[in-house]
């Protein structure tokens, strides 16, 4: 085995929504929500991923609960450092304590700056990495769904996220076209929590809001009998109050940003040179990251642009295999600027 051989190597998806590890020759070992509760007054950490999340909206004054990261980069460095940290302890936890600390692949958008590209770095090695290794999410999901990314042949991937949604057209190694935007699963939410408080004058949270995406939400034309029982609290007189919302209306909130994933879509497939867009007609377009499971947004998209469209096997996990398998090619991404960056050097 060679520098980068050593089997507690890691892959992270650190994800806006979602932390994955994966442990090299083992698979994803970890699936948590990036979320952190805290002490304020202490600085304490109380909770981390799915025990914090479920503190969401109902936390004493003391206690703060945290997504340190927002449209796909870190909004809390110290948060996202040590909910890695308390990640890659967790994924490394049987391993001989004189063994050297992990090198480690991580995933950032494909729309990252220097500088926002620079603080994922460095908060991985805070946490624990001896290295660590930046990929482009995109070309981590394509990996990580199976596209053939080494061949002569076009892939196009969309990576519809918690923060962002990357589209990326792959061939030989590397990317050809790709754009991100701040859309994805949580602006969904929000244009859910909008619509029931201007229509209903009710306040959700973002569960309850995530919830009503995932049962009754969808792009295109929703199933007009399908309705939700939905509670909250009444703006007008304060108190709890449950009301009926139905599937059509919660279609109609998420349109704009159903039409921003397909837009993007669109301009990235008018940039796509004409022999990987012949490719791509053939292979299809792949639907990675939570938001592919959106009810019908891949109808939409392959009726807006006339590919086939499939969803991953996984859609959630694609970045983290992705970044997984990826740890085998360290070489190749040293060559490849535009997929993977080098190491830091101090
Ligand atoms: N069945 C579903 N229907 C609609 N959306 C879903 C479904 N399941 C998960 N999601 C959404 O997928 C998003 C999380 O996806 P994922 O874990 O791929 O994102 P992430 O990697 O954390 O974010 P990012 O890539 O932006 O940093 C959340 O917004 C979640 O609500």
């Amino acid at each position: 085995m060679g520098l980068f051989g050593f089997s507690q190597d890691l892959g992270i998806d650190l994800g806006t929504a979602n932390t994955l590890v994966f442990l090299r020759n083992k698979g994803v070992i970890l699936r948590e929500p990036s979320v952190v509760a805290k002490n304020i007054q202490t600085g304490d950490i109380e909770a981390v991923g799915n025990d914090a999340r479920n503190m969401i909206g109902r936390t004493p004054n003391y206690i703060s609960v945290i997504r340190p990261m927002k449209d796909g980069v870190i909004a809390d460095y110290d948060t996202t450092a040590q909910m890695m940290k308390y990640y890659i302890k967790q994924a490394l936890r049987n391993r001989s304590s004189f063994a050297s600390k992990p090198n480690v692949m991580v995933c950032v958008p494909s729309g990252i700056t220097m500088v926002e590209e620079r603080a994922v770095i460095d908060a991985t090695k805070q946490a624990g990495a001896k290295e660590a290794f930046p990929i482009a999410e995109p070309f981590a999901a394509a990996i990580g769904a199976g596209l053939p990314v080494w061949e002569p042949t076009g892939s196009m991937v969309v990576d519809v996220g918690g923060g962002t949604t990357e589209v990326a057209i792959i061939s030989l190694g590397g990317i050809v076209t790709s754009q991100s935007i701040r859309v994805a699963g949580d602006e969904m939410d929000d244009a859910i929590i909008q619509h029931v408080r201007k229509q209903y004058n009710l306040m959700i949270g973002e569960r309850t809001a995530e919830e009503i995406k995932f049962e009754v939400g969808g792009a295109g034309k929703a199933d007009v009998n399908q309705t939700m029982e939905i509670r909250g609290r009444d703006l007008l007189s304060g108190l709890p109050k449950t009301i009926e919302i139905h599937a059509d209306e919660i279609v109609r909130a998420l349109k704009d940003t159903v039409d921003s994933i397909v837009e993007t879509v669109k301009n990235t497939l008018e940039k796509t040179p004409p022999e990987l867009a012949a490719d791509i007609m053939e292979r299809g377009i792949v639907l990675t990251g939570g938001g592919a499971l959106l009810k019908n947004l891949d109808r939409v998209i392959s009726e807006e642009t006339n590919m086939p469209v499939f969803i991953a096997d996984e859609p959630l996990d694609c970045v983290a295999i992705g970044t997984g398998k990826s740890l085998e090619y360290i070489q190749h991404f040293k060559s490849q600027p535009n997929v993977a960056t080098r190491p830091k050097t101090d």
